[in-house]
C-alpha cells in the first residue's frame, strides 16, 4: 500500500512522462511512472507507429527502461491518460509487468474527478500464466 502523497507525486510523474507519448495516430496520450523499492523512477509513455500494431504501451516502455538499468524490486506504477476515467493497463502490460515486476506491483490510476484507485497486478491478472506454468 503506497502512502497518498506518496500517489500523488507518482501520478504527477506519470504525468509529466504523458508529456512525451508518441501518439499522432490514437491522439491519446499514455504516461506511466514505475517506482523500485529504492524508491527511483522510471518514465514511460506509449510510442505508436504506422504499422499499428508495433505500438508499444506506456507500462511496459517504463518496465523495459528500468529492466534494462538492472532493476529487480518494484514497488508501484501510476498511469494515467487523456482520458476521463481511470485508465488500466491492457492485457498484455499486466501480463509483462506481472513477470518483470511482480504479482504484488501497485497499480495506482487516477481519474479527472481527482479519486485514485490502487489495486495490485494480482487482482488485476488472477490464475496467470508464468515462468512456473512452463516447468
Ligand atoms: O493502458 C494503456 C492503454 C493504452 N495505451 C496506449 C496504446 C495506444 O498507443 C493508445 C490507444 O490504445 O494508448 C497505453 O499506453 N496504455
Ligand atoms: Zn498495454
Amino acid at each position: 500500500m503506497v502512502r497518498k502523497l506518496d500517489k500523488e507525486q507518482l501520478i504527477s510523474k506519470a504525468v509529466e512522462a504523458a508529456r512525451k507519448a508518441y501518439a499522432p495516430y490514437s491522439n491519446f496520450h499514455v504516461g506511466a511512472a514505475l517506482i523500485t523499492k529504492s524508491g527511483k523512477i522510471y518514465l514511460g509513455a506509449n510510442i505508436e507507429n504506422s504499422s499499428y500494431g508495433l505500438t508499444i504501451c506506456a507500462e511496459r516502455t517504463a518496465a523495459f527502461r528500468a529492466v534494462l538499468e538492472g532493476e529487480k524490486e518494484f514497488d508501484a506504477i501510476a498511469i494515467v491518460s487523456d482520458s476521463e476515467d481511470f485508465t488500466p493497463p491492457c492485457g498484455a502490460c499486466r501480463q509483462v509487468l506481472s513477470e518483470l515486476c511482480g504479482k504484488d506491483l501497485s497499480v495506482i490510476m487516477n481519474n479527472k474527478k481527482g479519486e485514485i484507485k490502487e489495486m495490485t497486478l494480482e487482482e488485476l491478472l488472477p490464475f496467470s500464466f508464468d515462468k512456473e506454468n512452463l516447468e
